[in-house]
């Protein structure tokens, strides 16, 4: 079973949509036709023209959207970048392994241990 209903699109094919007059762009993996909206945006035309065919992930989120213009790009989503190219990858989050996470966490506490034995040492043979 396919593990999503969307339609699968390779970078190189958004790219080919790169026209006012046939415009498509990637925003978080998902690819949206925005040509019938162009018109539209109050962000204005050119902004959108200027990412046409491209990633424009980073330009939508530094504007901050409203919930509403979130909302309604829904009405544009054609599919989505096919697996192998998305920019964000299945693993979110750190990359650390559980087992290198144990260690960093044992060697710290190692240390402020060893730290804590120097000072007591130091005060107590203040004497
Ligand atoms: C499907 C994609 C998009 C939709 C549906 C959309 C929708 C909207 C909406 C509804 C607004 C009005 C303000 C708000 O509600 O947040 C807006 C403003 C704006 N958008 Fe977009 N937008 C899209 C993509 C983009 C992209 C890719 C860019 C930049 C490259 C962009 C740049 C802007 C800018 C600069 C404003 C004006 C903000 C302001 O004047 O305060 N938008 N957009």
């Amino acid at each position: 079973m396919a593990p999503t209903e969307l339609k699968q699109y390779s970078l190189a094919d958004v790219a080919s949509h790169n026209k006012p007059n046939d415009l498509w762009m990637i925003i978080h993996d998902k690819v949206y036709d925005v040509t019938k909206f162009l018109q539209e945006h109050p962000g204005g035309e050119e902004v959108l023209i200027e990412v046409a065919g491209k990633e424009a992930s980073s330009e939508f989120d530094d504007v901050g959207h409203s919930t509403d213009a979130k909302e309604s790009m829904k009405k544009f989503l054609v599919g989505e970048v096919i697996e192998a190219e998305r920019k964000a990858k299945k693993s979110h989050g750190s990359k650390m392994t559980p087992a290198a996470r144990s260690a960093l966490v044992a060697g710290s506490v190692l240390a402020i241990g060893a730290g804590l034995a120097m000072i007591f040492k130091a005060t107590g043979s203040r004497k």
